[in-house]
């Protein structure tokens, strides 16, 4: 896999000569008398360095994206830039040569937690296009001192322990204390006035120094060398607390020091209800202001205090409502440190920002209670509470139904600053990340406004980096491709397209299944290793991998393989294809029932398992902490796809693109971009099952789906699986499930499980059916390859290049 670019390293022997220097510089010692850690640390601090070179030396012109995220699920990044800088191969060869094996260096890098999950990922995915495109574009986030938690399973049950990612250092990152800028929280607003001009400052409240460590992203063919930004919280000098240090009150000193560090402690493991902490709010400001007031520095040293013009040079993007504050707080420092009139500076803001909704979640809308966001940002929110009362002002009245529309669309409202209004009205665009969702919140979600600003309104279906989740993560099936169709396609993921032929090419499709196994078997031992489970590799793989929550379903799966459990059991003519349930993925803290279904999982693997009656049949595994390392060994191995959100829940899903592009079949709802899958990839090609978006909305708004008849219809079959929670199948592990069932049966199955329950196992039952007919599932897989090149986070990138920050107008 050669990139056409200025590579780092001309040849092997130039690889081990600078990394054999590197380990005398870096380490101060011999390739020979380091350990696998610090192998591993000179080889990415070598390669960091070539990067910074690359950035230092080439910054092209034209307009520079900000991209806002609170999240940036980056995941290790040496293999990926080895690939982009088009030198894996040399330095694989050169790390055999030393007898060391590149997979051994690159198991020792860490895997920064620094998201949540799909909104996380997704950015990282942007940064990585963003710099193959040769678009300057720059991240700006937080540089959390604990990651996201790492998950581990005792008894079955999810047990979270602290992710100290930074212990071992972290070498892709440089502190740029030249680059720290001060951060103001609390205090009060200061009105000034002066022969007739009045402006305002804050005073008092907390300083907080606001340091940045830059990690440099390499664009594939090495030419671009994009930067992301990551902010630390430290005292800022100014307001250390000697009296109390000098009295000896060192608790008290310490402990505006810790207050301030607290700030950028630990990332906020909710991905979806249960916000509302002041931390999270200070998180939430801290970064936007120190973001923006480095970008007008910057801005104002390239262009001068041409502020009018800064939309044209500057595209601001946030990435969901964290980062909503952008809005107000780029008008509060034109306003109060550019001395730019009101309007203008509203103006130029709703310019250069935009918006990306990445869920229709009610409990994940965030709001703030006006008092908390006055008392801890008393200037930003005037700009707020300003806007607020010109929107009202302003309002046309000319609609019958004005009112309404104010109330759904007003930033400030009983008592709350609802975020997403403030994101919508102080952007230019608003895109939803899949056509399903982005109709939804036309339809429903952000109506009010589809309704008075169509022409914000657009929709960017998401993507991922193809050259991660292929071409890094997939090995052997990457370099089957490129043997067969060229490595173009790791520039232009269009180009899988001419796999299309091959599906029907027997030896190809020998090839393929070749390396699924490969890959199967890679995955079985990672899961023995970490689980204890064996998985045997001639059953089909069917994976299920993402962020524990209802909506997403994955309840619904366990119930299908316990109806498989009982029907072999009672019925020895049942003899479904042997199958391996493989789950992976964390549930936030403090979300109860999603660390139940968890909890399930492990007791129903445990039972299954070790039933000699269905084991060859059927097994389950759960493996614990899923990230970006582990998705990347998961994925090559998938045969089938698990996406059964219930229709209208699932803005876009990215597994789902990730498991198509590695040669899963999809069994899913028509949900999110399962829908684009299913048009794109033909319906041949994937199994969709259960209730449409406009069904599920009857059926809810019909108030006539009651869970009690659906167990009552159907004692024998659906009725016992529900009864097994509670009944001791499945307590051996852990005890019974009585939550989960109250959640079903009492709260009547919101998320309709036992509704879709039927047309999903028999969906199931069809797709696995047809794995016998190796040639056609083969041939089926290879075309979903062929043609995933559309959800490639390029094609993605390209659009709101085009279409919303105006790059190359
Ligand atoms: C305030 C807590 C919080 C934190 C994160 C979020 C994210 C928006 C949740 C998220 O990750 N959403 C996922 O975003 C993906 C990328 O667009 C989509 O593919 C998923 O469908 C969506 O659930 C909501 C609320």
């Amino acid at each position: 896999m050669t990139a056409k670019n200025n590579r780092i390293f001309q040849s092997k022997e130039d690889f081990l000569t600078q990394y054999r220097d590197a380990c005398e510089t870096f380490a101060g010692k011999g390739f020979e008398e380091l350990n696998d850690q610090e192998r591993y640390y000179v080889l990415a601090s070598l390669v960091a360095s070539k990067a910074k070179n690359v950035r230092a030396a080439a910054r092209p012109e034209g307009k520079e994206v900000y991209y806002f995220s609170l999240e940036f699920l980056i995941g290790p990044l040496l293999d990926n830039y080895l690939l982009n800088f088009g030198v894996r191969d040399i330095v694989e060869e050169g790390c055999n040569d030393l007898g060391t094996p590149l997979d051994r260096l690159l198991s020792q890098e860490v895997d920064p937690g620094l998201g949540n999950g799909g909104l996380g990922r997704l950015a990282a995915c942007f940064m990585d296009s963003m710099a193959a495109l040769g678009i300057n574009g720059n991240g700006n986030g937080m540089r959390y001192r604990y990651g996201l938690f790492k998950q581990v399973i005792k008894e079955g049950r999810q047990v979270e322990k602290m992710d100290n990612w930074l212990e071992h250092g972290f070498p892709w990152e440089t502190r740029k204390n030249e680059s720290a800028v001060i951060v103001q929280f609390g205090g009060n607003v200061v009105r000034h006035e002066e022969n007739g001009r009045y402006w305002f400052t804050q005073e008092g409240g907390d300083l907080v120094k606001a340091v940045p460590y830059d990690v440099p992203i390499v664009g594939y063919g090495g030419k671009t060398v994009n930067n992301l930004r990551l902010w630390s919280a430290e005292p800022a000098e100014e307001n250390f607390d000697l009296d109390a240090f000098n009295a000896g009150d060192y608790a008290k000193a310490m402990k505006f020091r810790s207050d301030v560090e607290a700030i950028s402690q630990i990332l906020y493991p909710n991905d979806s209800g249960e916000h509302g902490r002041i931390l999270r709010l200070k998180q939430e400001y801290l970064f936007v202001s120190a973001g923006l007031q480095t970008i007008l520095r910057t801005y104002e040293k390239k262009f001068g205090p041409k502020w009018e013009d800064l939309g044209k040079h500057v595209a601001i993007h946030t990435n969901d409502t964290h980062p909503a504050m952008c809005g107000p707080e780029l008008m509060r420092i034109l306003v109060d440190d550019k001395g730019v009139d009101f309007d203008l500076a509203f103006k130029i803001a709703q310019e250069t920002i935009s918006y990306t909704n990445h869920t229709v979640m009610p409990e994940a809308l965030e709001k703030w209670p006006i008092n908390t966001f006055r008392a801890l940002l008393p200037r930003t929110y005037m700009f707020i509470e300003e806007i607020d009362r010109r929107y009202r002002e302003s309002f046309p009245h000319d609609r019958d139904n004005w009112q309404d529309l104010l109330a759904q669309t007003a930033i400030l409202w009983d008592g709350q600053v609802r975020m997403a209004n403030l994101s919508v009205i102080f952007s230019h665009s608003v895109n939803g990340v899949s056509a399903l969702h982005t109709g939804i919140l036309e339809a429903e979600t952000l109506h009010g406004f589809y309704e008075l600003t169509p022409e914000k309104f657009n929709n960017k279906t998401n993507g991922i980096s193809h050259r991660r989740f292929l071409g890094n993560a997939n090995p052997s099936y990457a370099r089957l491709i490129s043997n067969t169709i060229g490595d173009g396609w790791l520039s232009d993921a269009n180009e899988l397209k001419k796999l299309e032929p091959y599906a029907d090419d027997a030896s190809f499709l020998e090839e393929f299944e070749k390396a699924k196994l490969e890959n199967k078997r890679r995955l079985a031992k990672y899961i023995a290793d970490t689980t204890g489970v064996e998985l045997d590799t001639s059953m089909v793989f069917d994976v299920q991998v993402k962020r524990f929550h209802a909506y997403k379903r994955q309840l619904l799966n366990v119930f299908k393989i316990l109806d498989l459990y009982n029907r072999i059991i009672s019925d020895s003519s049942f003899q479904p294809r042997p199958t391996a349930f493989v789950f992976s993925g964390k549930a936030a803290q403090s979300y109860t029932f999603a660390k139940e279904v968890i909890r399930l999982i492990n007791s129903v693997a445990e039972v299954v398992n070790s039933d000699a009656r269905v084991n060859d049949k059927i097994r389950v595994a759960f493996v614990p902490n899923f990230a970006v390392s582990s998705a990347q060994l998961i994925y090559p191995a998938a045969e089938i796809s698990e996406q059964i959100s219930w229709a209208g829940s699932e803005a876009s899903g990215t597994s789902n693109m990730k498991l198509m592009m590695n040669g899963a079949i999809t069994l899913g709802t028509y949900d999110g971009a399962n829908v684009e899958i299913c048009k794109l990839v033909g319906e041949d090609n994937i199994k969709i099952f259960g209730l449409r978006t406009e069904e599920v909305e009857n059926l809810r708004a019909s108030g006539k789906y009651w869970a009690w008849d659906a167990y009552n219809a159907d004692r024998p079959r659906l009725g016992r699986i529900v009864d097994e929670l509670t009944d001791g199948t499945l307590a051996h592990l852990s005890g019974n499930f009585e939550s989960i069932r109250d959640e079903l049966m009492v709260n009547n199955d919101h998320d309709l499980v036992l509704k879709d329950f039927y047309s999903y196992v028999s969906a199931w039952e069809e797709l696995t059916a047809s794995y016998a007919d190796r040639k056609a599932w083969n041939r089926s897989a290879v075309l979903n390859t062929a043609r995933s090149g559309y959800f490639s986070s390029d094609r993605t990138i390209r659009e709101y290049a085009n279409d919303i920050w105006h790059i190359g107008d």
